[in-house]
């Protein structure tokens, strides 16, 4: 039986931790069990109950109170996440193997390990090799969406990781609740963030530019992410039921959640009713 995994990553602060609890609440409603692994050394809150938490084997403080590291707080956080990909025996053992599990793992909002470092591609592979067929989720901010330069950068930082990682992603515009009613109307209605048209987003930016240099630079970048073509973007509002539904759906479809699952009987058709009528009939026929 396959496993399942959500990786849900994106930058500091772009909600990964808020959506972890929103979706295992989401969940308990659809009364399907999802757990919750939090990877990141650093975290200090969140509202989610833990199957396993990485600040049982590594804590970014007491890497930062070392004396021959002399790490700070980045330096210290990649240092665990190295030190968790060198201990992968100690996630196996919290993971155990129960059939049809679904696990969310929280990451760190460090962008550089979804970017350049190693570690969560090692992490995809371990899973991997576990058994987990495993979904990237990218959050961006909404807030991103104010400025077309943000929302490059914040595009960049999601093809980045789709291309790193290489497993399926669905990147999701978080904190939609908080757009103003007329920002929002014109986000989803003109689809220009969800499903970026750079072409507009070069107009944009470049006009705002004096350097040429700098025009050329955002061009090419534009034109490199519409090559790749594979940016889009589900809002998430945490407020509204079916909006989580869609992105769940979206998930599940892309690490074929649900097709092992038991095989439902299939509703009888109107063709099968009449057979079974006829048959009734007729052993009520040879019973008289
Ligand atoms: N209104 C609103 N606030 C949100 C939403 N998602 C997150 N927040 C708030 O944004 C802040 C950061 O959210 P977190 O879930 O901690 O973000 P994170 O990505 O886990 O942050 P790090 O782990 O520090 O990288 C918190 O104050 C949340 O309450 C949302 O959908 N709507
Ligand atoms: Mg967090």
């Amino acid at each position: 039986m396959p496993r399942y995994a959500q990786l849900v990553m994106g930058p500091a602060g772009s909600g990964k931790s808020t959506y972890c609890s929103t979706m295992v609440q989401h969940c308990e409603t659809l009364n399907r069990s999802v757990q919750v692994v939090n990877l990141d050394p650093a975290a200090e809150y969140f509202d989610y109950p833990v199957m396993a938490d990485i600040r049982e084997l590594i804590e970014v403080d007491d890497v930062m109170e070392d004396a021959s590291l002399r790490f700070g707080p980045n330096g210290g956080l990649v240092y665990c996440m190295e030190y968790f990909a060198n201990n992968f025996d100690w996630l196996e053992s919290c993971l155990g193997h129960t059939e049809d599990d679904y696990i969310l793992f929280d990451c760190p909002g460090q962008i550089e390990l979804y970017t350049h470092l190693p570690v969560m591609k090692y992490l995809v592979e371990q899973l991997q090799q576990w058994e987990f067929r495993v979904c990237g989720v990218f959050l961006v901010d909404s807030q991103f969406m104010v400025e077309s330069f943000k929302f490059i950068s914040g595009v960049m930082a999601a093809l980045s990781a789709m291309v790193s990682l290489e497993i399926p992603q669905c990147n999701i515009m978080t904190k939609m609740d908080l757009l103003s009613k007329k920002a929002k109307k014109i986000a989803l209605a003109c689809y220009r963030f969800l499903d970026p048209d750079m072409y507009s987003m070069i107009e944009d930016s470049t006009g705002k530019l004096r350097s040429k240099k700098f025009k050329k630079l955002t061009k090419a970048i534009c034109e490199l992410i519409d090559d790749y073509s594979i940016v889009r973007f589900l809002p998430f509002d945490r407020s509204d039921e079916e909006c989580i539904n869609i992105v769940l759906q979206h998930i599940d479809f892309a690490i074929q959640y649900g097709e092992d699952l038991e095989f439902k009987e299939p509703r009888e058709t109107e063709e099968d009713k009449s057979q079974n009528f006829d048959e009734f009939f007729q052993d009520r026929a040879d019973e008289q």
